[in-house]
């Protein structure tokens, strides 16, 4: 079927319109159709395919106003045309007389002053003044009637002539060209709305827009799953009925944007973009774009792991952790029962008794597990830092700001666990923000206004006193109250020495790979000197000296010396120690040596001197006395 269609009122059209046509090499429908039959002609050829079609007059006009949703093109009355029937005319007589409408009348006057004639003209405002024209026009005795069909049909006076007013081959060729650039138009047109139909209904974000009354126009696909709209149809319906926070009546009305809002939408929260649509400076619609807002923060989180070499991930569970002490099972005991709960943890001890192993196993053992594990020493980070680098950042918030801004930690630690540790030295300002953290459940972006909700679980460590803290005004005493609802303590190594030998090995196995060392463990005197330490640095300490040990080692057993050496200043103390003590025994196998000979001395005297009289008493050879009284 052909795209586009010429449909006219009167036979004389057809022929003029197969000529333009064939000139213009196209094959085109070309039929005449009664007014009758106008516009279930036009309907059937739209149904066959017809894209737009060309007439002429009142039928152009009746099929536009049909509303049948295609382009009507109609033939124009060009100057030639007129010129063309103002020349035919003359030939049948002087007086020419012409009705049509007002435009037409005009190009009329043109060709009056060039030919230098004068025509009788009326000008038509519609088709019911067909008869009244006529006649007065033939009242004022003209030879010769111009006029479109309808007007020549009925001339009352017999001695009138008549000439149709038509449109020529150029008039149906200008036609064609117009029709042919505007089927060019809509096919870009449609391309062009295929592909917005084709973005809309694959990208992830969800799309809503509304015209000015806020009537939704688009809903894409993933609005709909977003927000679970449960309605089939929802074009054409109030925005207010479907949503009720969408705020786009605000956006028409105060033609502002409003961006990364998050809002609460059917139980589901949403980022949302919000602008007006502006044409000419007024506002004719809205359309807001949205993201499901926890998606957002996981998939964030999934790129921070990839991007972050070291990944929050957990690195500890209960079968690496080492201790069988009836003080550290305790503790344990109390990792394993907060583990299943959510609240906050404060695990205080000295450092390196191992504050992040069990941080790193509250979290592997909770439902939390499969989400990120975020830690923090809030001592390592620059005072000055700590706070962009927990709360994050937008686009330029300050001077030196990442383009693009920064996710704080607390976003990155979503779903799963953040681990402060050394929380005691976080400043007084991000003192009060953690405690909002904590009591809303939210935090806040440097430079930004909105607050994103998240969803972690806090574990504090500290390795100072924080009661005197408290007591000093250098911690806030309700963050350390909302810090410290569930707490451990754990021992220091030295409270639990029994647990030396395990740890030993333990260590020793799990540096075996990397030293390449076979190394079967510590003799009885390198224990001793171990268990004889106090371990200030805990088992942070005892695993470098494990290390050191193995490295220094010439065998398979790790002896004294090797310890003693691999303490190094740690143990000169025990070194220092250890020479008292050899000092001390010096001393005293003086005293006893005194003792002896003035024993010795006395028994000689008892027997008169005689030497072999008393070695005989003391039970001692002869020449053992005689050195032991000459020593
Ligand atoms: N029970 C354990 N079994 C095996 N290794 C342990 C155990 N506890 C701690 N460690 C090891 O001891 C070292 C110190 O632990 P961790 O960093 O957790 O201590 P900390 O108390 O957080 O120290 P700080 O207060 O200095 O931050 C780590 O290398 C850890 O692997």
């Amino acid at each position: 079927m052909s795209k586009i269609a010429i449909l006219s009122p009167i036979d004389e059209i057809i022929p003029v319109a197969k000529e333009a046509c064939r000139k213009t090499g196209e094959n085109f429908l070309v039929r005449k159709v009664n007014f009758d039959e106008a516009i279930a002609t036009a309907k059937r050829l739209v149904k066959s395919g017809t894209e737009i079609i060309i007439s002429r007059g009142t039928l152009g006009l009746k099929i536009i106003e049909s509303n049948l949703d295609i382009p009507v093109v109609q033939i124009p009355i060009t100057g030639y045309d007129l010129l063309r029937t103002i020349v035919e005319a003359q030939k049948l007589g002087d007086k020419i007389g012409i009705a049509d409408t007002a435009v037409i009348l005009e190009g009329v006057e043109a060709i009056e002053s060039a030919l230098g004639i004068t025509i009788e003209k009326y000008v038509i405002q519609s088709v019911e003044e067909v008869e009244k024209a006529v006649h007065s026009l033939v009242d004022k005795n003209i030879d010769v009637l111009i006029g479109k069909s309808v007007f020549i049909k009925n001339v009352p006076n017999p001695n009138v002539k008549t000439v149709v007013l038509s449109s020529g081959v150029e008039s149906v060729i200008q036609a064609i060209q117009e029709a042919k650039s505007l089927l060019e138009v809509r096919h870009t047109e449609e391309q062009r709305t295929k592909q917005l139909q084709a973005i809309l209904d694959f990208i992830a974000d969800g799309v809503i827009a509304v015209d000015e009354k806020g009537i939704i126009t688009v809903c894409n696909p993933s609005a709909r799953r977003i927000l679970n709209i449960p309605y089939e149809r929802v074009i054409g319906k109030r925005i207010d009925d479907i949503l009720l926070n969408s705020r786009m009546g605000k956006v028409i009305t105060t033609g502002k944007e409003e961006l990364n809002r998050i809002q609460d939408e059917n139980g589901v929260k949403i980022i949302t973009n919000r602008i007006p649509i502006l044409h000419e400076n007024k506002v004719f619609g809205a359309v807001c774009t949205f993201q499901e807002l926890q998606k957002l923060q996981q998939q964030e989180q999934e790129i921070r792991k990839k991007l972050l070499h070291r990944g929050h991930v957990t690195k500890y569970d209960l079968e690496n952790i080492v201790g069988k002490s009836r003080s550290y099972q305790n503790a344990i005991e109390k990792v394993k029962k907060y583990s299943q709960v959510d609240s906050t943890v404060l695990l205080t001890g000295e450092t390196g008794v191992g504050k992040e192993v069990f941080a790193h196993l509250i979290h592997s053992l909770s439902k939390r597990a499969d989400g990120p594990f975020v830690a923090v020493n809030c001592a390592a980070i620059p005072k000055n830092l700590l706070e962009s680098e927990l709360f994050g950042y937008v686009d330029g918030a300050f001077t030196g700001a990442r383009k693009g801004g920064k996710t704080g930690l607390f976003e990155l630690a979503h779903q799963g666990t953040i681990f402060l540790d050394e929380i005691g030295e976080l400043a007084e300002s991000v003192q009060a923000q953690l405690l909002r953290v904590l009591q809303e459940g939210e935090v806040m972006r440097i430079g930004d206004e909105r607050v994103i909700p998240i969803n972690i679980r806090v574990i504090a460590a500290s390795n100072r006193d924080f009661e005197d803290m408290v007591e000093d005004g250098k911690f806030r005493a309700d963050l350390y109250y909302r810090l410290n609802i569930l707490d451990i303590l754990i021992p220091p190594l030295r409270q639990r020495k029994e647990d030396l030998p395990l740890l030993c090995s333990h260590f020793i196995g799990e540096l075996e790979q990397s030293i390449h060392k076979n190394i079967t463990g510590f003799d009885s005197e390198a224990m001793e000197v171990l268990q004889s330490y106090h371990w200030p640095g805990n088992i942070r300490q005892l695993r470098n000296i494990v290390e050191r040990s193995m490295i220094l080692s010439h065998g398979e057993v790790i002896n004294k010396e090797t310890v003693l050496l691999a303490g190094g200043k740690d143990f000169l103390q025990l070194k220092t120690k250890r020479q008292e003590q050899i000092n001390e025994e010096k001393q005293d196998n003086g005293k006893l040596q005194e003792y002896e000979r003035e024993y010795i001395l006395d028994v000689l005297n008892q027997v008169n001197g005689n030497k072999t009289e008393a070695a005989k008493i003391l039970g001692i050879g002869r020449t053992t006395l005689w050195r032991k009284i000459n020593n």
